[in-house]
Formats: C-alpha cells, structure tokens, sequence
C-alpha cells in the first residue's frame, strides 16, 4: 500500500504535502517524495527513508510552489530501489509528475505497447512509470498548451479502458493543474477536502481521510470510484465520471488492517468498522468456545487493539496491554523481507510478565498473514509464564495472494495457504485458534454503508475483482516476487540507475 497526497494552494505547499504524508506513513515506510510546482518548473525531492529522514530542511526550502504532489512507498512491483521511489515525471506532453498507489494486473502486456507502439522509455521495473506513460500517451493527443477539462477526463476514460487492477493517482501537469483518479472499482481509497484562505478555495486530495485533517483541509467526499478530478493551477475543480460501468468495490483489508483508526474510507469509519470485527468475533467466541476458560484478553499492538477491547466487552473479560510497543520501529508487515520483518517482530514488542504469568490469555490480532508475528508472539507469552494461549484473528484465513496494492505476491508464503485450522494452530504454536468468518468480517464493515453491496476481498476468497487473474498470472507474479526472487533481485538493485534529481549527496547543503 502506498500514500498519496496533492494540493493545489494559494500558500506554498510544500509543508502541508509533508504533513499529509507523515499521517500517511503507515501506508508506506520504504520511500518517500515530494514534487511542486513553480513557474513552470518541477521541484522534486524523493528517496528511501521514512519522511522525516527523507526530507531535511535544505529540500524543503527548494521544495516551492502553490502546487504540489506527494508520496510514500509501500513497493509492490519492481524494486525498492530509490529509482522507483515516487513521484515519478515525464517531459512530454507539459511536464507530468505522478503518484500511484495499487497496483496493475496487466503491467506486463502494457509494457510492449508503451515500447513499441507509443514508442516511449521506460527506465524502472515499477508499474507506476509505465502508467505514468500511458497517462502521457493518452494527454499527447491534445492539442494546445492549455489542456481542457474534457480533454483530459477524457484521456482518463482511455486510460481505463487500457489498465486493469487497482489505481488511486495524482498528477501535476505544468501549466494546466492537478489530476487525481480512482480505478473503476474503488479498490484504492481516495479522499476530496478543501480549505477556504482569504485568497480563494485550495483543494487536496489524500489517500485517506485523515491526512485532509491533520493539515486542516475539511473533507468534501471520496473520489468515487472511476471518477477523475482535476483542479486548474488557479484553483477551479472540475470532476467527471470516466468509467464506463463503475462497481463501488473497496479493498477490505484497508480496513481490516492498511487504515488508519481515524480515516473514513467510502463513508465508513476504519475506526468503527473495527470495533464492528471486534463485536462479531467476541460473538463467536462466545458461541464457539464457551467450555474454554479464557482470563484476559490481549491485543497484539498497534492494529488490532480497537477489535480486542471489543472482543473483551463481548466476552466481559478483562482487556490488558501485555506487550509494550516501541514506538520507534514501524509497521513490521509491510517491511520488505522476510529476515528484517521477523528481527522486527521482537524488538518491536515486549511482554509484561505478570498480565501472562499462570493466566490462561486470549492474543487477539487483525489478520495472520505469514504468520510472522502470531508465532512469535505466542513463544513470547509462554516465555512470561502463561497458562494456556489462544489467538484469535479479526480477518479470516488468508489463502490468496494479493494483486493490488498488498505485497503478498506468493500463496506458499501464506500461513494459511492449503492449511487447515488445526495445522495453522500447531505451526504457531497456539493452545486454540480462531478466525473471523468472510460473511462477518463482509457484514462488519459494510453495515457502517449499506450503499456499499460488495468489497474486494479476493485475499480470503479468491475472488479477484478485476476479473483477469488466473493461474497463470498468479504463477507469474509469485515467480517474479517471492521472497527468493526479491532476494536475487537486491543483489543487481545497487546497479540500478537512479535518474532524479536532489538525490543524497548531490545537495549537500
Ligand atoms: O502474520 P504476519 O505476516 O506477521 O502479518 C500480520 C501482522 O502484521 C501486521 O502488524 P504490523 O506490525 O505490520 O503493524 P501494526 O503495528 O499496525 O499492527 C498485522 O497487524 C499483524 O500483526
Ligand atoms: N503499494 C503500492 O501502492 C505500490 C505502488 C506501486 N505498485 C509501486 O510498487 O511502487
Ligand atoms: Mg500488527
């Protein structure tokens, strides 16, 4: 998963773009970049790090312009290298700078007809600069150097018909605006907020709700899905629906997990929707396992703890923070192998003995992916002396790779994958096991919406929204992306050409 954000101002942007990010950086912890707009010139700044590492003062003094978009990177194609770290720019037409979070399930044909029919270069494997280009492609037809609304929605209407999978993209095009767009079925979220200054209206859009707040843009809606939005550099919003047969179809493990507690996503709060997963299990729980004697129950920090509170009220069992967080590492799923995130698992979190000591504990998490964190977690409880140690998932089995936006390319990686509950138990060491059920977790979120009939939730299912992922795709991607292939791919990353400018070193002060 990726964050983006991108305003169009009457005050330089620069600080509220980096603001945005810092509240998106749960999305994406490996790279960061921020281009503006200013008399007709790029400013761009970008590399791997957190925010705060990437960005120092010097960058954001060159960092000028009412105008501006953001990102960080969460890698799902291609490399980790800082040449993919975004946004990425082209020179023809206008100048485009662009931002994409997702992920296209049919990068693979569309490489061969960006090289050989619109006969353009692309320098990266990352799916983004080949979007980016078929963005560029489709606005080279316009004539002009003022671009027209209609031209460029309908541009995006092209552009939909060309991609599949899921997008939510910003673009700054030099001379005429931003553009913003979700794909067709709103697997990405993106949000629509505004701010009146005594000079006129700004717009932003963000990936989640919640950057709009912590810059003091008030949110206006989401983008629906397949609709296109674009602000004029002088601040005039324009928006249209370029989809042909739109499907409102969000990723439901934004809200499982991805989201923050405080966005709302499509109407719905992640906040709320969580505590929904909470009441449910707590639910089953109580039918399921009314013959266990369960004393306290205990989130896995940071994500789950909204489900497990409710999970306790439910079960009317005590609650307790066992595991102390340290708030410095980051989110341990969404680091890029497999070593570092186990490495992570136990600096990041640390037991309070005496809430595990001859306690039979309930270990609540929002999801078991590989299975990383759950196994670890539990050794750690037995170590502090507990009785017995049941886990509970608020999502349930994950069996299916992720193809838009989630780095889970390779089925074997999944803990869950061909494995029944018991053997998922006995791998991570559990005294009991269980899991939300689809139609729960489905009915958990979509009851904060009822407008909102079905979610993309392929992950649990199989189910893949977009229609066009088969075997043979699957086969591909987890070639290209398991953890092996990833491995041998970091040794040739050093090579990497790393074309941007502001790069370490090259502005040492
Ligand atoms: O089964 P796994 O492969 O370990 O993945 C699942 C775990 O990873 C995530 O936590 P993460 O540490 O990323 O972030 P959090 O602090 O937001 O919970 C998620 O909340 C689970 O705890
Ligand atoms: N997680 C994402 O949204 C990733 C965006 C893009 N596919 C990349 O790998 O950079
Ligand atoms: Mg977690």
């Amino acid at each position: 998963m990726c964050g983006i954000v991108g305003i169009v101002g009457k005050v330089p942007v620069s600080q509220a773009l980096y603001d945005g990010l810092t509240v998106l950086q749960h999305r994406g912890q490996d790279a960061a970049g921020i281009v503006t707009v200013d008399n007709g010139v790029f400013n761009l700044r970008k590399d791997n790090g957190l925010v705060r590492d990437v960005f120092h003062t010097r960058h954001m003094k060159k960092l000028t312009g009412l105008l501006g978009i953001g990102h960080a990177r969460y890698p799902t194609a291609g490399s980790s290298s800082s040449a993919e770290a975004q946004p990425f720019y082209v020179n023809s037409p206008y100048g485009i700078a662009f931002a994409h979070n997702g992920n296209l399930t049919n990068a693979h044909e569309l490489k061969d007809e960006v090289v050989k029919i619109s006969r353009r270069h692309i320098n990266t494997t990352s799916d983004s600069e080949l979007l980016l280009n078929i963005i560029a492609h489709e606005l080279q037809t316009c004539e002009g150097l003022e671009l027209t609304p209609e031209e460029i929605f309908k541009a995006v209407a092209n552009v939909h018909k060309k991609i599949r999978g899921a997008y939510a993209v910003v673009a700054a095009i030099i001379g005429n605006g931003m553009l913003a767009f979700r794909d067709p079925y709103g697997i990405r979220p993106l949000a629509l907020g505004k701010r009146k200054t005594e000079f006129g209206d700004e717009y932003m859009v963000a990936s989640e709700s919640v950057a709009l707040d912590a810059v003091g843009f008030t949110f206006v809606r989401d983008v629906a899905p397949g609709e296109a939005i674009y602000v004029t550099e002088a601040g005039v919003l324009h928006s249209q629906q370029c989809a042909v047969n739109p499907v409102n179809a969000p990723c439901i493990f934004e809200f499982v997990y991805f989201a923050r507690p405080d966005s709302f996503i499509d109407g719905i709060s992640v906040y709320a929707s969580r505590v929904n997963m909470g009441r449910k299990l707590g639910q089953k729980i109580a039918r399921e396992w009314s013959n266990l004697d369960i004393d306290v129950i205990i989130p896995i920090p940071e994500t789950s703890s909204d489900v497990a509170l409710q999970i306790a009220i439910e079960l009317d069992k005590p609650y307790r923070q066992g595991f102390v967080k340290n708030r410095y590492i980051g989110r341990t799923f969404i680091m890029p192998g497999q070593t570092m995130r186990r490495k992570s698992v136990r600096r990041k979190l640390n037991a309070i003995p005496s809430e595990f000591k001859g306690k039979n504990v309930l270990l609540v998490d929002d999801s078991i992916v590989r299975g990383t964190t759950s196994e670890q977690i539990i050794e750690m409880a037995r170590e502090s002396g507990a009785n017995k140690v049941y886990f509970a998932s608020a999502a349930p089995e994950i069996r299916f790779p992720n193809v838009y936006g989630i780095d889970m390319p390779s089925a074997n990686e999944l803990i869950a994958y061909g494995r029944e509950i018991d053997q998922i138990s006995e791998l991570i060491r559990a005294d009991g096991l269980i899991f939300q059920d689809i139609q729960d977790l489905v009915e958990a979120v979509s009851e904060l919406n009822p407008e909102i009939s079905r979610f993309e939730t392929s992950v649990f299912d199989g189910n893949y929204i977009t229609g066009d992922v088969d075997h043979s795709y699957l086969e591909r991607i987890d070639g290209m992306r398991n953890e092996g292939a990833k491995n041998a791919g970091s040794q040739t990353e050093l090579s990497n050409l790393e074309m941007h400018n502001m790069s370490q070193g090259s502005n040492s002060n």
